[in-house]
């Protein structure tokens, strides 16, 4: 459904060029809600200034439905935002308008006419909860209630896809799960494609069913949210998510060791893999620690093992352990 391909944007600063992105391509399915993180000055708020093409890309391609953004102007490129809907961390919002007029505020510059506004309107206030404050203004409502107004204004236009830009960056822990959830729901219920861009790898691990990790312009993983998650390829990643459990202060490991990083997810976490392991090899197995974290609503548990080896067993051992489903990482 959106297809970007070899996306760069190069921002010509005076004394050298700046590669804010850097050949990027990426596929997004309809219905995904795609994670798009990376640390400060990686490159999340060019890309989406690109993607709604507040920024024209230096060369590459934005396919948003057929369509390829990146070559529009004029009256065809504002027709083809409106499949766009934006929602931004800092809401956005008219203070002078209240909640109700913000919402409608889009469909009036569409030149709707006024009973299929109301009724449109009333609909998504429904949706996002916010009826009973329709007639208040931006001024006397909560952040969360604020980001409500946001996303209803945000689907005013029907678009295909909801880019949300750092949308829960400004709320507290709390009211982040609640609009992660109403997002969730909208993006179930109303079939809309969500692009979520942030820096928190939580609201990833949250809601999002693919991510990519930006760094420097470039994508350094992509995929499932769970198995980059669980399978992190590259040092960088690693450093990145760093979702290793914390090894306890006394953990020195002993001679002739090794300690693995074990994970296990879905249906391995329920089966007896660390049991099999010590029956099979005889092994004195000693647990250093252990975390177990639910993301996309699948259970990923992590052990640190510190497992007796010497050099002719340890890939015997490593193999049983992968052979039986659990990711396996060497650590010391
Ligand atoms: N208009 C601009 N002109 C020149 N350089 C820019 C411009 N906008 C961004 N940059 C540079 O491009 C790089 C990427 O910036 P960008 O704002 O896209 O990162 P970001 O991941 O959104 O960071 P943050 O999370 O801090 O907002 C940075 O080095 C930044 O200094």
């Amino acid at each position: 459904m959106i297809k970007i391909q070899n996306l760069s944007k190069i921002y010509d600063n005076s004394k050298r060029p700046l590669v804010a992105i850097d050949s990027i391509n990426l596929d997004i399915d309809k219905g995904d809600i795609f994670g798009i993180v990376g640390l400060s000055g990686a490159g999340k708020s060019t890309l989406v200034r690109c993607i709604n093409r507040i920024e024209k890309p230096s060369s590459g391609s934005i396919i948003i439905n057929g369509v390829d953004m990146a070559e529009l102007e004029g009256k065809a490129l504002r027709q083809a935002r409106y499949a766009i809907g934006m929602v931004f961390q800092n809401f956005n919002l008219f203070n002078s308008k209240t909640v109700y007029e913000n919402v409608a505020f889009p469909l009036k510059v569409k030149g709707m006419d006024k009973n299929t506004i109301h009724q449109h309107v009333m609909d998504l206030l429904e949706k996002v909860e916010l009826m009973d404050k329709k007639d208040v203004h931006p001024m006397r409502l909560s952040g969360g209630q604020k980001q409500r107004v946001g996303i209803a204004r945000a689907l005013a236009g029907n678009p295909s896809v909801l880019l949300c830009d750092e949308a829960t960056s400004a709320l507290d822990p709390k009211t982040t799960d609640q609009i992660l959830t109403l997002l969730k729901r909208i993006n179930k219920e109303l079939g809309v494609t969500l692009i979520v861009i942030t820096h928190e790898m939580d609201v990833v691990k949250s809601i999002c069913n693919k991510v990519a990790i930006l760094e420097n312009g470039c994508i350094i993983e992509s995929g499932e949210t769970v198995d980059v998650f669980t399978h992190q390829s590259s040092e960088k990643t690693r450093h990145f998510i760093n979702n290793r459990p914390i090894e306890g202060p006394h953990s020195k490991l002993a001679k002739n060791s090794s300690r693995l990083l074990l994970t296990f997810k879905g249906d391995t976490a329920d089966r007896p893999v660390l049991a099999g392991l010590i029956q099979e090899f005889s092994l004195n197995v000693n647990i250093r620690s252990g975390s177990i974290d639910s993301i996309q609503e699948t259970s990923v548990g992590k052990l640190i093992v510190d497992i007796p080896s010497t050099s002719n067993n340890l890939d015997e051992i490593i193999q049983y352990l992968m052979q039986h489903g659990a990711g396996v990482e060497v650590i010391s």
